[in-house]
Parts: C-alpha cells; structure tokens; sequence
C-alpha cells in the first residue's frame, strides 16, 4: 500500500519546465571603456554566465542579482522544482568550496531549532567548468535586500529602536545556533580588502511575497538589463528585486571564512574597526569575538556611524593603538589581567597597564584621548530606553571576552525583550 502510494505520488509529480525561449532583443549596451560590477575584480576569474542558460541541466539563469569579490549571484528558475532560486557562482581561484562544506556542517544541525531560521542554508550545490577551471556553485532561497541596501533605498542612515531590536533578536537566534549547536565562529580569517564580518550587508531578508520574483524574471525578458559585451562573454548590470508587500524575516548570511570554535584560534581576524581587544592584543579568539562584532556593528546600523574610526593621526591610516586608546575614551582602560594576557600589550602599555604616552625618546606615540563615554556617544534615546540600550550594548562591549554575554544570553536582555509587548 505504502509502494502504492509513493508511487501515485512519483505519477502526479509535475514533469520538468521546459526552459524559456530568450529572443534575440535590444538592449542597453555599455561602452567597452567602461568597467562594469565583477570586471573591478579581474573578470577572467569569474564564470560568463550568460542569461537564458540552464546551469546543471536544471536551474535557467533569469537574471542578475549580485556580484562580489568572489561569486556571482543569478536568480534561476529551477525546471524541476518549478520555483525561484539563487545560484551563486564562485570565481575559478576562490577557497569557497569551504563555504560549500560549512552549508553541509550546518545542514547536520538540529534544523528544528528556531536559529537554523535565521542563517542562510544552501539547497544543492554543484559545478560548472570553464576555459578548463573549476567554478563551485551554491542554490540558495532567493533572498531580498541586505539591511544596508534597506537603510540606502529608504534614504535613511540608522534603522528605528523598534526595528534594531528584531534584527538583532533573529541575530543573536541564528549565533546561538552556529555557536551552541554548530561550533562555528561566523568570522574567521580577514584578508587586505575584504571583510566577511557580521555587517549590514550580510543580513538579507526572506521574501514571502514570492510575486517580486515572477516580477524579475518578468521585467529582465521584457526590458532586458544593460550589458557590455566583453570578448567571451556579456557582463551585466545587476538588477534590483521590487519592493516587496511586506519585508521578510532577517537572515545571517555569508559562512565562507567561518572557523572552527572547537580549536584555538590565535590568527589575525575581524576588520578594522569591528576587531575585538583579543585579536588587538593576541590572543587566543572564540564566539564571544562575534559579539563584540555585533556590539561594534549595532553602532553603524543605529547610530549611522562607526563606533571608532581607528584612524591614527600621525600614520594618516587605522592602527591598532588609534582604535585602542578610541575605546579607552568610550569604555575605560582595559583591565590590567588582560594586558598581561597579551601578546603584543607591550606596545601600548607599561608593566603597570599604563597606556604609553609620547615623550621626548618616544616622541611618535598617541597621547590618550578626552575620557568620554557611551552615554555621550549615544545620540537617538533618552531617559530609561537610553540607560537600558547602553547596558545591553556594554553587555558586548566587555574587555574581556569571558565577560561578554553570549548569544543566548543577549536573548533575555531587557531592553532587547522590550519589544515582545
Ligand atoms: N540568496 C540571495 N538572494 C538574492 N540576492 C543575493 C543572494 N545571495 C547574494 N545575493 C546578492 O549578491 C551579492 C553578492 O553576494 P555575496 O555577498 O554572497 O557574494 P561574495 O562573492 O561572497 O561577496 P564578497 O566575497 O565580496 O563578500 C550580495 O550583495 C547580494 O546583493
């Protein structure tokens, strides 16, 4: 009976799309003099994917969705499925066939916990080859704009108290799950100009008005996106997905340089300004490196500017002792137990946990600033909402990594529960 059934099952199953027919239409081109989105990033190494090819004899490319350093992102039909989906395309020299191994190591997780909600999974992944190079390729769920791009389309620079809270609650959701469940801390190795940390950007959020897709698909056939035509391949012009009715769960996304939380991570990680004191000082980092990442990015999205700049003024770049003596201003000096910890302490600090100031054999080194505060850099509340915002913050923002709460400890903060009214 039960053979039966799978069987009437199997024989209702829609057959495969056939794929759509791409005419051969007019559309904007590009002069061949200017530079357009991957081709910034050496166009050879990234795959010509061309609009109407079916990829892995299932998913028709319908149009461009985003590029990176390392990927491509095209927004397909799958023939089988018959539905939308993402397929990111990773460029020939790229080491994010690691990001293919994390999606596996987090699909091994426990996938009913609320905080598999909140990360982005991969579908299938598979891999295409070009000029005889390997391309990975991930299919994701077609995801909606990055909190950044929200803040950029509404005009705005900072997100309402009320909106921050539910990010940061799904946030701190999908750490705990990679953190608890996964062993994974989402920052890992940092290289020159790029930064894979928990940023704006890799937030994006999941679309239930499923319409915005068809609408996509719709409007690249119709009025197709502006091109350039390059010797062995077409470049496009990403195209944005429409507003949707209404937006979408947030979801963390971007794993390729995660690291394993269960060994002792001692190398450089975190950019500029989003690096914790461990990795400032050198020491050994973990999960609560990610919170303090957290702490430093809710000031970007919720007070519309960095929590330090970094900036030295004598070396006219971001430095270590810059950021450092910056948070000496806003949360006090750094106890003395962790200046003994580290590694390269002695730069900026005595035996005594002294900060180092300029004198006549040392002329070159940064005098500490103004002491100051949180509550004086802290520019949209007042009165209680303001002193519980702040003690949730200093809650991250602990010298200390063992000091910092974790995750699922932030989901119980009181100012971060305010909102479940
Ligand atoms: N699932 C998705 N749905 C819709 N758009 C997406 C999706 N994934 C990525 N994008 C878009 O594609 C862009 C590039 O994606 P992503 O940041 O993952 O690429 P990357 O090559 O890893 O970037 P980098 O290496 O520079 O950080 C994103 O900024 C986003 O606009």
């Amino acid at each position: 009976m039960a053979g039966l059934l799978k069987w009437a099952r199997g024989a209702v199953k829609r057959a495969p799309s056939p794929p759509r027919v791409y005419p051969i239409v007019k559309f904007p081109l590009i002069s061949t003099s200017e530079k357009v989105e991957e081709e910034n990033f050496g166009i050879e190494r990234y795959y010509p994917t061309r609009i109407g090819e079916v990829l892995s004899s299932r998913y028709q490319v319908v149009g461009k969705l985003g590029f990176g350093n390392s990927s491509t992102v095209w927004l397909a039909r799958d023939l089988q499925a018959h539905r939308h989906v993402a397929v990111k395309i990773f460029t020939n020299d790229s080491k994010d066939t690691d990001e293919i191994a994390i999606y596996k190591h987090l699909s091994r997780g426990n996938t009913s916990s609320l905080g598999y909600r909140y990360i982005r999974t991969a579908m299938d992944s598979f891999e295409l080859v070009s000029r005889g190079l390997k391309h990975p390729c991930l299919v994701h769920e077609p995801l909606w704009d990055s909190l950044r791009t929200i803040l950029e389309r509404s005009g705005r620079d900072r997100l309402t108290e009320e909106l921050l809270r539910i990010n940061l609650q799904r946030l701190f959701l999908a750490l705990d799950f990679l953190h608890m469940d996964r062993k994974l801390i989402h920052t890992g190795c940092y290289h020159d100009s790029l930064s894979f940390h928990i940023k704006s950007d890799n937030i994006l959020h999941l679309i239930e008005d499923t319409s915005i897709l068809g609408a996509f698909e719709e409007a690249e056939f119709s009025q197709p996106s502006p091109r350039k035509n390059a010797a062995d391949r077409e470049i496009y012009i990403s195209r944005m997905l429409d507003m949707p009715k209404s937006i979408g769960e947030p979801v963390l996304c971007d794993f390729g340089n995660a690291a394993d939380g269960t060994k002792v991570n001692n190398y450089d990680a975190y950019p500029d300004v989003y690096r914790c004191p461990e990795v400032m000082f050198g020491f050994p980092w973990s999960y609560s490196a990610d919170i303090w990442n957290v702490g430093a990015m809710i000031w970007d999205i919720f007070e519309g500017k960095h929590l330090v700049s970094g900036q030295d003024p004598k070396k006219g770049r971001y430095m270590t002792r810059a950021h450092l003596r910056e948070l000496i201003s806003i949360i006090g000096p750094p106890p003395l137990e962790l200046i003994k910890r580290g590694r390269r302490s002695a730069e900026w600090f005595d035996e005594n946990g002294k900060w180092l100031e300029p004198d006549e054999n040392q002329p070159d080194r940064l005098p500490l600033l103004a002491s100051s505060s949180l509550e004086a850099v802290e520019e949209n509340l007042d009165g209680k909402d303001k002193e519980m915002f702040l003690n949730f913050v200093k809650s991250m923002l602990q010298w200390e990594p063992e000091k910092r709460k974790t995750a699922r400890e932030l989901l119980h903060d009181p100012w971060l529960r305010r909102s479940q009214k």
